[in-house]
């Protein structure tokens, strides 16, 4: 990485970029128009700070963008950060945008069955089919309760997997929950809590300590002043 490179900020293009935004903004950094103008296809912008321009990309790409030092910071959700594990990258921030849980959902039936007979989920199974996009969570998280887990990879819409006997179970992202009760499914179990957080790769922190701690520091002072205003 060149010293004097221009630093890249990778933020993630879906739902919780509208969030990250105001923070973004708050911190000082305005992108170029075509930022906003959704018939561009530009994928870099410029902004008004000099040297620091954005990467807007899926929210799964922010991270390995940031990990290979291919950006310097972004914003990550911690799920992502679990999943892929990078060692390069370093999360001195939880931006408290995004939140969201990870949870394992069955079909009401099934999942009323478990409850009414006040059993956990995975009692008395040494083996679950699950479908997820969080294959390394879901193996581990079934592995610390001694059960095998065979994970159907699925990038999107997780909720049709157990009426179409896919699998009967998914691990999924949940918030309101509006998406699993409109595919008649239940929530049993919660394998983590979600939020976003601001990531810097470990390398280029050490190669360009002051830079990286001035937008640090600036990305915590605007998430306070954010706060404060109650935004
Ligand atoms: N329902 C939700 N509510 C709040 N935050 C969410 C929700 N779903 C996902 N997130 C957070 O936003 C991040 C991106 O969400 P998601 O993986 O669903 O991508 P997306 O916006 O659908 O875009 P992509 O096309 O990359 O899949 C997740 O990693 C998670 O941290
Ligand atoms: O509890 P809720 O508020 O209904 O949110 C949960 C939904 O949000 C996410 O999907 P998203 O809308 O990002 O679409 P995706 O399936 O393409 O990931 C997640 O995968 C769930 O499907």
């Amino acid at each position: 990485m060149e010293l004097t490179a221009p630093l890249v900020l990778a933020l993630p293009k879906g739902r919780i970029l509208d969030e990250v935004m105001p923070l973004v903004r708050a911190a000082g950094i305005e992108p170029e128009a075509a930022f906003d103008d959704p018939k561009s296809r530009a994928l870099k912008f410029d902004t008004n700070i000099p040297g620091l321009s954005i990467i807007r990309v899926r929210a799964f790409d922010a991270a390995t963008f940031v990990a290979f030092g291919a950006a310097h910071l972004g914003v990550v959700g911690n799920d992502v950060l679990r999943e892929f594990d990078y060692d390069d990258l370093y999360s001195p921030l939880d931006l408290g945008i995004g939140y969201c849980r990870l949870s394992v959902a069955l079909p009401n039936e099934m999942a009323q069955e478990i409850k009414a007979a006040g059993r956990t989920d995975s009692d008395g199974l040494s083996h679950v089919r699950v479908a997820t996009k969080y294959p390394n969570i879901t193996r581990q998280f079934y592995a610390e309760k001694g059960v095998q887990a065979e994970v159907v990879k699925l990038n999107g819409a997780m909720e049709l997997a157990p009426a179409l006997q896919l699998t009967p179970r998914i691990v999924d992202l949940v918030s309101t929950g509006g998406t699993l009760k409109a595919n008649g499914l239940q929530e049993v179990d919660t394998l983590m809590e979600i939020t976003s957080r601001l990531v810097v790769n470990r390398s280029a922190f050490k190669i360009r300590p002051k830079e990286l701690s001035y937008w640090t520091d600036k990305f915590r002072d605007a998430l306070a002043s954010l706060s404060s205003k109650g935004a």
